[in-house]
């Protein structure tokens, strides 16, 4: 019984043989046997709107942050709003609207665990069902729109 994480199956390859391993959920497929995340970890993805408050008032997009806390708010409502619309996703949006570095990931943050994002951030983001979007989440950042994604 091959001990492989919901979704994977240990398939042979027609052409040589070799063992790999494809998820029907996902049509991944991969030489490396798949191994089980740590049942606490959450992956997120999520767009920042910093503001002159941010702990850092500086990103790839603006060298100084202008903005206020309260335009800040305004904006990611208004995002909020055009994801929930349809009319975008956070993905989109976070790849060029996003004061975080993470924007060129689409706001693709990875796999984490507590402990290890600053505890507003974590408190929302494991709060959240799979592909669900939080409201605004204020850390020492900015202003948060974050999506589970894992
Ligand atoms: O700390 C980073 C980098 C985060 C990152 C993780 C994984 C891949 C790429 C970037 N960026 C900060 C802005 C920032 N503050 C955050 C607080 C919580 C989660 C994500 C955050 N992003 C900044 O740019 O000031």
């Amino acid at each position: 019984m091959s001990d492989l994480p919901p979704g994977w199956e240990e398939k042979k390859s027609k052409s040589t043989g070799k063992t790999y391993y494809f998820n029907r959920g996902t049509n991944e497929s991969q030489w490396e046997k798949p191994v089980e995340r740590a049942s606490n970890q959450v992956r997120a993805s999520h767009l920042l709107v910093k503001h002159t408050e941010s702990r850092r008032p500086s990103s790839w997009k603006q060298e100084r942050i202008t903005r206020s806390k309260d335009e800040a708010l305004e904006i990611i409502k208004d995002y909020r709003k055009r994801i929930t619309s349809g009319e975008t996703t956070l993905k989109e949006l976070a790849s060029t609207e996003s004061d975080c570095s993470s924007a060129r990931k689409e706001g693709d943050l990875g796999f984490f665990g507590p402990g290890q994002m600053q505890k507003p951030f974590e408190e929302a983001t494991f709060a959240l069902e799979i592909n669900e979007l939080s409201e605004p989440v204020f850390t020492d950042s900015g202003i948060h729109l974050i999506l589970r994604t894992g």
